[in-house]
């Protein structure tokens, strides 16, 4: 035997027994989660019991990017603690989550960013088909776009929160890679048409115009319906990402085509809780104001004097009448936290209304 297959040798041995070490722990730790379930169902008998807790998973998250000690990357180590804690939740309870489908869309991606790979993820094909399923009761939590950083406000999301009761129990961001795609049947033939969703389009308006100048541009329902289509009709491709490439075993004629390298979208968690605070918050309001001259002043004035960052605010128009407008804001802190109580109870004050969407932890992964 050479010295290199000894060397080889003594290190998967080596591995082996740490592998067992980690299954052990892993087990270990399932059963600590199981318990844990025990005890919420005893302390809320015949109630419904949150057994996800997104403050406590952000908690976790956040430890493990902290304390990680290499040589694997932070992010890659949240990454594996992120899948046992999705098992370990799935012992305790399998999470139904209703996502803007069709599967293979960014919104699944994003639904298994944030709750690990061990959910049962339920594809919806409107965004207010995600919120009725999680009012409902069928669907735990849902998972919707929010924004893009290219192209800007999801509005039909935001405008789904002036009538329904459900909150905002978190958020996650993902980088948006669009990929040109086509069959591997048709790789070889003239492409005469392109499929997506009109917001890939945008995303990729550049870098189409630069290369595929001319070709036919054709809206569809989602990415993942644009892959379908490639897979299926000789001399057509599609602009997608890696899920529904891989969903529909398409291959790459080129990576990566979005104008932004920093094109990300901004998913929203709804479900029907109230979500204490994990130490590093955000959360999100819908406020009407009187139309009279410096109402946007009065609204922001309270937030500025008692030193809460805003993060995001847009205006859309009310649903009550011509224009009269919605504001939908977000901002640092949690609804618990005094300063932003004070903010809060001042706007009230002022406002036609006032509704709480919710506090949720700032997304870690
Ligand atoms: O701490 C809890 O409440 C648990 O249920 C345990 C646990 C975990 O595995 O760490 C599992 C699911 C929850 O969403 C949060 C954390």
């Amino acid at each position: 035997m050479s010295d290199e297959q000894t060397r080889l040798g003594e290190l998967r041995d080596e591995i082996d027994r740490i592998d067992q070490q980690v299954m052990d722990l892993i087990s270990a730790r399932a059963r600590c989660a199981q318990e844990v379930a025990h005890v919420k169902m005893a302390a809320n008998p015949g109630e419904d019991v949150f057994f996800y807790r997104p403050e406590r998973e952000a908690q976790v998250l956040r430890r493990i990017k902290e304390q990680n000690p290499g040589p694997l990357p932070a992010e890659e180590m949240a990454r594996l603690f992120r899948e046992i804690m999705s098992a370990c939740l799935a012992l305790e309870k399998p999470m139904h989550i209703a996502f803007l489908g069709p599967k293979g869309t960014f919104t699944q991606a994003a639904a298994l960013k944030h709750f690990g790979h061990s959910v049962i993820s339920v594809p919806l094909p409107a965004i207010d088909a995600v919120f009725r399923e999680v009012e409902s009761g069928a669907a735990h939590y849902g998972v919707v776009p929010v924004e893009n950083s290219t192209e800007g406000m999801i509005n039909h999301t935001l405008d789904m929160f002036m009538s329904s009761p459900l909150k905002i129990c978190g958020e996650v961001q993902l980088r948006i890679h669009h990929h040109l795609l086509v069959s591997p049947a048709n790789k070889d033939q003239e492409i005469t048409r392109i499929y997506s969703h009109q917001q890939s389009f945008a995303q990729c308006r550049q870098w189409l115009d630069t290369h595929r100048y001319g070709i036919e541009r054709i809206t569809v329902s989602s990415n993942a319906e644009a892959a379908r289509r490639a897979a299926e009709e000789p001399g057509t491709a599609a602009i997608a990402g890696d899920m529904a490439a891989e969903l529909y075993g398409l291959e790459k004629l080129a990576n990566s085509i979005e104008d932004r390298p920093d094109n990300t979208t901004r998913f929203l968690i709804i479900g029907k809780e109230e979500v204490p605070a994990s130490g590093h918050d955000k959360s999100s309001i819908l406020v009407s104001m009187r139309n009279k001259p410096g109402a946007l002043y009065t609204l922001l004035e309270p937030f500025h004097r008692h030193g809460i960052s805003l993060t995001r605010i847009e205006t859309r128009p009310s649903p009550s009448g011509t224009w009269a407008y919605v504001f939908y804001i977000d901002f640092e802190g949690h609804m618990d936290d005094p300063q932003v109580s004070k903010v809060l109870a001042e706007i009230d004050d002022e406002a036609v209304e006032l509704k709480r969407l919710g506090s949720y932890p700032i997304g870690v992964l």
